[in-house]
C-alpha cells in the first residue's frame, strides 16, 4: 500500500518536520532600491524586545463578575469616582507596591499595565463588594491604601494568566537535553560515522555504498533536486527506492532510471514522473527525502544525513538535529564540513554513542583563476554563472543568449521538473546547451557538469539574528560548496576552476576559498507541536503567534550545544490566519506550511484555504481552479513567468496540506495532474526566456554591461544592477506589480518610504561589515 508513506509520517512526527525555512515577516520593505526587481521585494521582521518578556505579554480583558450587583453600595453607599481614582492612583506610587508586586512576578512594565486594567475595571464595572468596603473604608481613614494590594493581585493573576502558571510553562519549555525526547532511538545503540571533508571528496558517495548494499536505508539531505539525484541513483542501480519530499511521494517504480546501468553523469532524469495511483504500492525500502520529512518512526539499517554543517542553519537547523537525535538506524552516516565534527562529538557524548570520523581529500583539482571573467562575451562551455538574485539570473541569461549561446537556468523557485529539465539539458553531453546561470539552488551536494563556477556577485541576502534580512558577503562555506560544484568527479572536466564576474570581486573570493569553513558550533531546535498546545492550555487567550514568542522567551536552551531556530516564518503565517477560527492542531499545521511568503498571491490563496477549511468545506479542485483562475495561458512575460510559479507554489501547497488534512484536500491525484500540466508550462517559459525578457518591460536593457558601461553608474560590490535600474524603472515596474495584483498600493507606499531610508541604513551597516570582517 503506497498509503502506508502517509501512515509512516505519523501525524506529530509530521508535525515536528514541517517548519518552513523561507523567510517570513509582518511588514514589507525593500532594500538597496530594489524596488524595480522582480523578486526583490525584501521582507522584514517585526521585533519585540529580546531584553524583556513581560513585552510580549498581553493583559487578557478581565470581565466583570455578573454576582457583583452593588452589595457593596448598599453596605457604604455609593463610592464618587473621583474619589476611587485619587485612592487607586496613590496606590500604584507606593514604593511598597512595587516591592511587593515584583515578589510576585510582576516587574515593572506588567505592574502598570496590570495597573492600567485594574483601575479601569474598578471605574467602570460594580466592585466586588469587599473591594467596594474596603475602598470605603480607605476613603474614611479606616483604612490604608496597601489593603488593595490583594485585590489588585487577584486581578492581575487574571489580567496575566502566565503568573499562576510561569513554571509550568518554562517546563514544558526545558530544552536542554533534546536526546531524551527520543527514546527509541535511544534504545538502539547506533554506530555514528561522520564522512567529513571538502566539497567533490565523495562523502556521499562512500555512505551511498553502505546505503546501497543495506537492506533498508533512508537518505536525508538538504535539497529536493539532490533527493531527487539519490533517488535515481539508487534506483538505476538496481535498488527500488523512493522519493519523498514535502510535497510528493514518488514510488521507485516510477523512476525511468532503474537498474538501466546508465553512468551517472548521462542520465537522462525524467522531469516529472506521475503518481497514478497511490495505494497500488508498496512502500520500498529505501527512501530519499528532505530531510524535514525525515519518519522517525521507521526502523533503518543505514541512514544518511548528508550535509551535516546545515546544522547550524539559522532557520532549518532543527530538522537536522531531529534527524541526527531521532533517526531509529542501526549506522548513522553524516556527511559534512570537518568544521562540524566537533558539535557533533558533543552530541553523540549526550547520547552516549561513538563518532567514528572518515576524512576524505577532494578527487579532482579547483582552481581559483588569475583573472575575472570580465565580460559575458568571455562565457565557454562547461561555465555556470552563479548569481544571487533572480533579476541577475534574468539579465545575465538574456545576455549571453544575445551572445548565441544557449542557457539552462535553474533558480529556487522553479518547479522541480523544470529544475530536473535544465539540469539535464545542460548535463547531457549531446546536447547544445553549454552554459548555465543558477542561483545557490546548485550549490548543495549536487552534481552537475560544471567545468568553471563564475560568481558574478558575492553578496547575498542573509538573516540575522533578529530575524532581519540583509545584505552581506556570502559565507566561507557557502562560497567553498558553490565553487565545488566545478569539476565534478566522473564529470566530463578533470579540473574544476573558480573565479568572478568582476575583477574587484576575484581578491575576496580568494581569501573566502583560501580559508576553513567556519566551525559550527550549535545545533537548531524548535518547539514540536504538543509543546505548543500545552502551552495553548495553559495560556488559552494568547494567539499562537504570542505563544510562540512566550515560548522562545521563556525556553531553556543548553547553548553550549544549542540555539533556537527562527520562528518568523511560523509567527507571520500565524499572525495571518489568527482571526480565521481553528482547533489549535490545525492551526499549528497550517503556520508550519512552506510558503514562500515573497508572493502575495500564495498568501492570499492560503488564506482562502483556511478559512475554507475552517467553514468545514472541502478544498476541491473545482474550488482551487475558481481560486487560481485555471486554466492559464502561456507566459508571455516575465511578470507572467512569475505569476505562474507563484500559482505552482499554491498547488504545492495543496499536495503538502492534502498529506497533513486528507479528508479536506481530496483532490490529490487531480491536482499533480494540474502541476504536471503547470510544470510544463513554465518550462517553456523558461526555455523561451529571452523572449519572455524582450516582452518585459522591467529590464530595459539586455545587457548588463550595457548598463554597466554606459550612463548609468553600477554599484561596486554589491551585483546591484538591479538597484540601479530599480530605480530608474521604479514607475512603470511598481505600476505593473500593483495592477498585476503582486503588492497592494499600501505595500508599494510602504516599500518606497523605506527604500530611501534604507539605502542609507544599507550603506553604512555595509560600511560597519566590512571594517567587522577587517
Ligand atoms: N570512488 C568513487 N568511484 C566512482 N565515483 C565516485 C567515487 N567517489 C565519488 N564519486 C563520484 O564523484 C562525484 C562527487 O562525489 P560526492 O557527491 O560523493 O562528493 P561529496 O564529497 O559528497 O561532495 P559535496 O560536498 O559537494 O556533497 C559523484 O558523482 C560521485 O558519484
Ligand atoms: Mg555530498
Amino acid at each position: 500500500m503506497y498509503k502506508g508513506f502517509a501512515r509512516i509520517l505519523t501525524h506529530s512526527d509530521r508535525l515536528q518536520s514541517c517548519i518552513s525555512p523561507c523567510l517570513r515577516s509582518t511588514v514589507l520593505c525593500t532594500r538597496k532600491g530594489k524596488l524595480g526587481s522582480i523578486g526583490y521585494v525584501f521582507l522584514r521582521t517585526k521585533k519585540h524586545d529580546r531584553g524583556n518578556p513581560s513585552a510580549l505579554f498581553v493583559p487578557v480583558p478581565v470581565k466583570p463578575n455578573p454576582d457583583d450587583i452593588n452589595i457593596g453600595e448598599e453596605f457604604t453607599g455609593r463610592l464618587k469616582k473621583q474619589d476611587m481614582l485619587k485612592i487607586l492612583n496613590r496606590f500604584y506610587q507606593k514604593p511598597e507596591v512595587r516591592v511587593l508586586a515584583s515578589e510576585n512576578g510582576l516587574d515593572d512594565q506588567l505592574l502598570h499595565q496590570a495597573f492600567l486594567s485594574f483601575r479601569r475595571h474598578c471605574l467602570e464595572h460594580d466592585l466586588p463588594p469587599d473591594l467596594h468596603i474596603t475602598i470605603s473604608d480607605i476613603l474614611q481613614g479606616a483604612g490604608h491604601v496597601d489593603d488593595l494590594f490583594p485585590y489588585f493581585l487577584r486581578h492581575a493573576r487574571l489580567a496575566f494568566p502566565h503568573l499562576d502558571c510561569l513554571d509550568d510553562l518554562k517546563k514544558i519549555s526545558d530544552l536542554r537535553t533534546p536526546a531524551n525526547w527520543y527514546p527509541e532511538a535511544r534504545s538502539i545503540n547506533r554506530k555514528v560515522i561522520f564522512h567529513a571533508g571538502p566539497t567533490n571528496s565523495g562523502k556521499t558517495y562512500h555512505a551511498m555504498e553502505r546505503y546501497l548494499e543495506a537492506k533498508s536505508g533512508v537518505y536525508c539531505g538538504p535539497l529536493k533536486l539532490l533527493a531527487t539525484e539519490i533517488y535515481h541513483k539508487s534506483n538505476k542501480k538496481g535498488v527500488p527506492c523512493d522519493l519523498i519530499t514535502g510535497e510528493e511521494r514518488r514510488h521507485s517504480s516510477q523512476c525511468a532510471a532503474i537498474a538501466d546501468g546508465s553512468e551517472d553523469f548521462n542520465t537522462e532524469i525524467e522531469s516529472e514522473s506521475i503518481m497514478t495511483d497511490e495505494s497500488e504500492f508498496t512502500p520500498s525500502s529505501h527512501v530519499a527525502c528532505t530531510v524535514e520529512m525525515t519518519s522517525l518512526n521507521n526502523k533503518y539499517e543505514v541512514a544518511i544525513i548528508d550535509e551535516i554543517q546545515m546544522i547550524g542553519d539559522r532557520g532549518r537547523g532543527w530538522a537536522w538535529t531531529r534527524a541526527i537525535l531521532g533517526l531509529q538506524a542501526e549506522e548513522l552516516h553524516l556527511c559534512g564540513e570537518a568544521g562540524a565534527i566537533n558539535l557533533i562529538e558533543q552530541i553523540c557524548n549526550t547520547t552516549g554513542e561513538e563518532l567514528e570520523v572518515r576524512s576524505y581529500k577532494r578527487l579532482t583539482e579547483l582552481k581559483v583563476e588569475d583573472s575575472a571573467l570580465g565580460s559575458l562575451d568571455h562565457v565557454k562551455p562547461g561555465d555556470c554563472i552563479v548569481c544571487f538574485n533572480k533579476n541577475d539570473i534574468y539579465s545575465v541569461s538574456r545576455a549571453i543568449e544575445q551572445r548565441g549561446h544557449e542557457v539552462a537556468v535553474i533558480y529556487g523557485s522553479l518547479p522541480p521538473g523544470t529544475k530536473l529539465a535544465q539540469a539535464n539539458k545542460f548535463n547531457d553531453p549531446d546536447s547544445s546547451c553549454k552554459i548555465m546561470v543558477a542561483t545557490d539552488a546548485i550549490g548543495l551536494g549536487i552534481n552537475l557538469s560544471i567545468q568553471r563556477i563564475i560568481f558574478y556577485s558575492l553578496i547575498k541576502p542573509v538573516i540575522n539574528e533578529d530575524g532581519d534580512k540583509e545584505m552581506d558577503v556570502i559565507s566561507i562555506s557557502q562560497a567553498l560548496q558553490i565553487a565545488g560544484r566545478a569539476g565534478r568527479y566522473g564529470s566530463a572536466w578533470e579540473t574544476g576552476y573558480v573565479t568572478t564576474y568582476k575583477s574587484e570581486d576575484l581578491a575576496t573570493l580568494k581569501t573566502l576559498l583560501s580559508k576553513p569553513p567556519e566551525p559550527v558550533t550549535q545545533a537548531g531546535l524548535h518547539p514540536t507541536a504538543e509543546q505548543m498546545e500545552l502551552y495553548a492550555y495553559h495560556l488559552p487567550h494568547a494567539s499562537l503567534s504570542s505563544l510562540m514568542d512566550i515560548f522562545v522567551h521563556l525556553c531553556t536552551v543548553d547553548d553550549s550545544l544549542y540555539f533556537m531556530c527562527n520562528t518568523e516564518a511560523f509567527k507571520f503565517l500565524a499572525e495571518m490566519i489568527q482571526h480565521v477560527p481553528l482547533p489549535l492542531r490545525a492551526r499549528y499545521v497550517f503556520c508550519c506550511a512552506p510558503i514562500n511568503n515573497k508572493f502575495p498571491f500564495v498568501c492570499a490563496t492560503f488564506l482562502k484555504m483556511v478559512r475554507q477549511y475552517s467553514r468545514n468545506e472541502p478544498i476541491t479542485r473545482t474550488w482551487l481552479c475558481n481560486a487560481i483562475e485555471w486554466p492559464l495561458p502561456s507566459p508571455k512575460t516575465i511578470m507572467d513567468l512569475v505569476h505562474l510559479e507563484s500559482v505552482f507554489d499554491v498547488l504545492e501547497l495543496y499536495l503538502w496540506l492534502s498529506y497533513r488534512f486528507p479528508d479536506m484536500f481530496p483532490d490529490v491525484k487531480l491536482v499533480r495532474d494540474m502541476e504536471t500540466e503547470l510544470d510544463a508550462v513554465i518550462q517553456q517559459g523558461i526555455f523561451q526566456i529571452t523572449r519572455l525578457l524582450r516582452n518585459s518591460e522591467q529590464i530595459p536593457h539586455d545587457d548588463p554591461e550595457i548598463t554597466e558601461k554606459g550612463s548609468t553608474k553600477r554599484s561596486s560590490r554589491s551585483g546591484s544592477l538591479s538597484q540601479t535600474r530599480g530605480e530608474e524603472q521604479k514607475g512603470k515596474l511598481s505600476e505593473m506589480l500593483v495592477a498585476k495584483g503582486l503588492i497592494t498600493p499600501q505595500m508599494l507606499k510602504k516599500l518606497q518610504q523605506e527604500l530611501s531610508a534604507d539605502v542609507k541604513g544599507d550603506r553604512s551597516k555595509k560600511k560597519i561589515n566590512r571594517h567587522r570582517r577587517k
